[in-house]
């Protein structure tokens, strides 16, 4: 059997990271995303860095920039790399090229997007994914891996050779849907590190940040439990006990999360790179989830709801919280509830 032919839709830090890494490893990789962007690689190439190992650069004439989701035509497999709230548009824009038999990966966050593919492409099979890692854009063609981490998806056989002879690692999962609950539960930290301003490593170390954090946990796991979700275990720690880890004092936390924090100086939410940017954020589909579930087994999440709050006003008027400042408003919506 041939190589399978990929397409990236919405090229930005995951989509030229997955992509990045497929086309290195000799695949025909075609990266859909903004003029903008695909000019920087057609001008720049792509360099893939992370502190793991030494920087690998592909010159411009490796890499196949496209603007149109007609350049996904030819794919066996399309990643679908855009924002949440560009998910169903890009769906419907893509719906008409797609090759038979094309398969349709979500590497998104959120608990939905698999679903909105799934509707907007009836008759195609659309698999869940889940990156557990941080890429950012550290300048124009550069995409930048901060920490290690699994890549996990649906099972097919094909595509997980392919990514691991892309030197990504990745573990083929049937229980996508509590993997996504878990990496939701990781995706409340977006929010706290966006309104920070720091970087992750900086953020997490702050046991205020954190306390923040376990604020939006325990809501979330309340929302699970109720609505009879147990998510998966993606870490040395089982998400229920997490929010007592996230607690600790600062050089307890540090010895005992040492092996699940080997976050490079980098590493920055996706999140802090929308308000950066002046993006519309993920918020509603990050905390927004979590007071929409609880909200229909009739429970309150002040916490998450005054993030989402927060975060919606730093779109609108940026400013950054300390960690004392955050976790005293937080407090506070809970108190006042
Ligand atoms: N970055 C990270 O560390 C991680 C991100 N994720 C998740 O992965 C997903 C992607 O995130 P990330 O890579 O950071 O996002 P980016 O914003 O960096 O990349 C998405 C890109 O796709 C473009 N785009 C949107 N719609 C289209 C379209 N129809 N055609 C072509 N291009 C389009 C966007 O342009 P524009 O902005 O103009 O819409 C943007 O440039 C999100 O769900 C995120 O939560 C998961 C794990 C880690
Ligand atoms: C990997 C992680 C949790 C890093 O914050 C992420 O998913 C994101 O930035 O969106």
């Amino acid at each position: 059997m041939s190589p399978p032919r990929f397409a990236v839709l919405g090229a930005g830090s995951i989509g030229c990271h997955l992509g990045g890494h497929l086309a290195l490893a000799g695949y025909d990789v075609t990266l859909v995303g903004r003029p903008a962007a695909m000019d920087v690689l057609r001008e720049r190439g792509l360099t893939l860095s992370t502190s793991l190992r030494p920087p690998v650069h592909l010159a411009p004439d490796r890499l196949t920039p496209a603007t149109g989701p007609e350049a996904a035509a030819g794919a066996d497999y399309v990643l679908v790399t855009v924002k949440t709230s560009g998910t169903e548009a890009a769906a419907r824009d893509l719906a008409p090229h797609l090759a038979p038999g094309a398969v349709v990966v979500s590497f998104q966050n959120g608990l939905h997007n698999p679903a909105t593919l799934r509707a907007a492409l009836p008759g195609r099979t659309v698999l869940a994914g889940m990156v557990p890692y941080n890429v950012v854009r550290s300048e124009p063609g550069t995409v930048h891996q901060g920490m290690p981490g699994t890549l996990m998806t649906e099972p097919d056989d094909r595509l997980v050779a392919a990514l691991r002879a892309a030197r990504l690692a990745v573990e083929a999962r049937t229980d996508m849907a509590e993997v996504q609950h878990a990496k939701l539960l990781m995706n409340l930290n977006n929010a706290v590190n966006a309104l920070s301003g720091l970087p992750l490593r900086d953020q997490l170390g702050q046991r205020a940040y954190r306390r923040c954090l376990a604020l939006c946990q325990r809501e979330a796991l309340a929302a699970y439990r109720a609505a009879g979700v147990t998510p998966a275990r993606l870490g040395p720690t089982p998400p229920g006990l997490t929010p007592y880890l996230l607690d600790l004092p600062d050089a307890v936390f540090r010895r005992v999360a040492a092996t699940s924090l080997r976050i490079d100086g980098q590493a920055r939410s996706s999140m802090w790179e929308d308000l950066r940017h002046g993006r519309p954020t993920e918020i509603d589909s990050l905390q927004g989830e979590i007071v929409a579930l609880a909200a229909a087994h009739g429970l309150s999440t002040p916490v998450n709801a005054r993030l989402t709050a927060l975060v919606h006003e730093a779109e609108a008027v940026p400013r950054t919280w300390t960690g004392p400042e955050l976790y005293a408003e937080l407090r506070a919506a809970r108190s006042a509830a």
